[in-house]
């Protein structure tokens, strides 16, 4: 049995349960900080910094300026109770220990394996009735790859099933140490584009292409996921190409295609950013079918949703 250590520490901004899209069965979604892409449709914008974000609602604020006197940083000023001034915010949490009414709300925690792992607990026996498992999602997993790789040891220990969410930008140490303890790899193939990825996710796919062989290579089960966005990737042509590129990976038979959401727009209200998709519309369920119909012809099995 490998060593475990229980104490190392990383930050957590959500542990979901009963989840049944994340991997098979009914899982549990550990939620770890830090991603160094910026995919504009992002719908977890609060996963991006490592550091603990701040959200601020200013509909449940009463301006009682509690936050701005306690804040150890100047980062909220008393002239404009409640609003963060991000880039000096340190997500250390004492002006949400002081909110009356619950206006802020802090997202990420430091924790430790084994108090992720007391939470996970709650659930084994589902896991084991349901054939489900737990699941680290982010943000992206591998950035704090050091405590993921103790957290699914530790999960491993219970005789739990594990799956990744990643879009499989990191270093190959991090994707050496990970990958092995994980069952299902949930792996998001985002554009075959470059000079799109970059412009709509900020970095180019090159690293992304050549991690997703490696990690196909080292994985048991690895689906592809999609997110399928309008304006960047939602076309046949686009279908095809990431079918051509699915097609070299190898043992992926699976295809998940997400089509574009706007559940993350009001986080971006509450960090004080603009939705950078703008008013962008979702697509019609017809169009997803003939996305769907391009993958099955490549010979993939097809879900739209998972
Ligand atoms: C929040 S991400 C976390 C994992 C990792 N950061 C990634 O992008 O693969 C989980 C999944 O949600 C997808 N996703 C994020 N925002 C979306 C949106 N607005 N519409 C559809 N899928 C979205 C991602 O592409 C990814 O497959
Ligand atoms: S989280 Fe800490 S640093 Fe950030 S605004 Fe609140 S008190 Fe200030
Ligand atoms: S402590 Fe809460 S209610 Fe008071 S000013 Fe700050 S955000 Fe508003
Ligand atoms: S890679 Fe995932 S977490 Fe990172 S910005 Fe894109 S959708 Fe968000």
């Amino acid at each position: 049995m490998a060593s475990i250590n229980y104490k190392a520490k990383g930050v957590v901004f959500d542990i979901q349960r009963f989840s049944v899209n994340d991997g098979p069965g009914i899982r549990t979604i550990v939620f770890l900080k830090g991603c160094p892409l910026r995919c504009q449709w992002c719908s977890n914008p609060e996963s991006q910094r490592v550091a603990p974000d701040v959200l601020f609602d200013a509909s449940e604020c009463i301006r009682c300026g509690k936050c701005a006197n306690v804040c150890p940083h100047g980062a909220i000023k008393p002239e404009n109770p409640g609003h963060v001034h991000r880039d000096i915010c340190v997500g250390c949490g004492e002006c949400v220990g002081v909110c009356p009414t619950g206006a802020l709300i802090l997202k990420g925690e430091v924790s430790t394996v084994e108090e992720v792992i007391r939470q996970l607990k709650k659930d084994t026996v589902m896991y084991r009735k349901s054939g489900g498992g737990i699941t680290l999602s982010g943000g992206e997993p591998l950035v704090q790859w050091e405590f993921a790789t103790e957290l699914l040891k530790a999960c491993k220990a219970q005789g739990w099933n594990t799956a990744i969410e990643t879009t499989g930008y990191g270093s190959s140490e991090a994707i050496e140490s990970v990958i092995p303890w994980i069952d299902y790899v949930l792996l998001d193939c985002k554009s075959r584009d470059t000079n799109v990825h970059k412009k709509y996710v900020g970095v180019d796919n090159e690293l992304i292409g050549k991690n997703s062989v490696h990690i196909a290579e080292l994985g048991k089960n690895t689906i592809i996921r999609v997110p399928t966005i309008p304006g960047v990737n939602a076309t046949e042509e686009d279908f095809r190409k990431i079918a051509e590129f699915a097609k070299t990976l190898s043992g992926v038979d699976t295809i998940h295609i997400l089509p574009y959401h706007r559940y993350g727009e009001n986080k971006y209200k509450l960090l004080d950013r603009d939705y950078p998709m703008g008013q962008i519309k979702e697509l019609h369920a017809e169009d997803v079918e003939i996305f769907k119909d391009i993958l099955e012809q490549y010979g993939f099995k097809c879900l739209i949703g998972g």
